[in-house]
């Protein structure tokens, strides 16, 4: 058994997450309100390690009323700083890692209450994260990137919902919303995407897309 997963994230026009230097505040503070009402209506949010590297985010609930989620770190090698934000304390934090990761990282994150989880593997098993969470008692979860991590998970199958909001903006280069191995015709994709809602947003130059992810298998 997992968790519903929610997937979401703000694109340029070019399906970009982030810039080539990483800058990522594309949302209007109106979709920020969604994002941060969306956070307080699930039980954890995931993100990757190079989000948490690049943002520095609190993954909290501020710009609305509601409890914060658990916070959940993917992060394969352990690579991240041990003064992220994330592991403040404000909300319980787990962190899913593998033998790569420095014994002494594992160690300090323990001792400052976050709960550390390592893979027998070379690395995460996303579908073992999800069941880890839902074991205790995580029923819904919200998947905030970057890219690569949105592959993990949405090659496996592992989402099932997809909240795009679409901002007035080109990149040219940068983080896609999803950063694969990728498939070579659209017959090869593991899953369809079913549009479920089409919302401008109230700021006028932004819209929000809800698809549903329709595993083929
Ligand atoms: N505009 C938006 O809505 C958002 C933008 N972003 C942006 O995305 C960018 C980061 O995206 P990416 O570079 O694609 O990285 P990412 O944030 O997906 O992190 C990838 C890293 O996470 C770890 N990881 C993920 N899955 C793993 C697994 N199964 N096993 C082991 N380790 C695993 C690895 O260290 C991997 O290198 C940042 O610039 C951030 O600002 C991130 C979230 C939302
Ligand atoms: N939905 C969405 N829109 C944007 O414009 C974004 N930049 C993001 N980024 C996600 O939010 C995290 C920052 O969270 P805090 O404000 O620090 O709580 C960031 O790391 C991405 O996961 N999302």
């Amino acid at each position: 058994m997992r968790p519903y997963v929610y997937l979401a994230a703000a694109t340029t026009l070019d399906g970009r997450i982030a810039s080539a230097t990483g800058y990522s505040r594309l949302s209007c503070p109106i979709d920020l309100r969604r994002l941060h009402e969306l956070r307080a209506r699930v039980d954890a949010v995931i993100v990757g390690a190079n989000t948490a590297i690049v943002d520095n985010p609190r993954l909290t609930v501020r710009y609305v009323e509601g409890r914060n989620p658990m916070r959940v770190l993917i992060d394969g090698a352990l690579k991240v700083p041990t003064s992220l934000r994330m592991f403040d304390n404000s909300a319980p934090t787990l962190v899913f890692t593998t033998a790569k990761a420095p014994a002494e990282k594992i160690v300090e994150l323990r001792a400052r209450g976050v709960e550390v989880y390592v893979a027998d593997g070379e690395k995460v098993d996303p579908a073992w994260v999800l069941s880890t969470l839902y074991q205790r008692g995580v029923r819904k979860v919200l998947l905030e990137g970057g890219g690569r991590t949105n592959w993990e998970f949405l090659h496996r199958c592992l989402v099932d919902e997809v909240v795009l909001t679409i901002t007035p903006y080109i990149f040219g280069r940068g983080v896609s919303l999803v950063e694969g191995e990728g498939y070579p015709t659209k017959e090869d994709m593991p899953y369809s995407l079913v549009l479920q809602s089409v919302k401008t947003c109230e700021c006028g130059q932004e819209v929000v897309l809800t698809y549903r992810v329709q595993c083929k298998k």
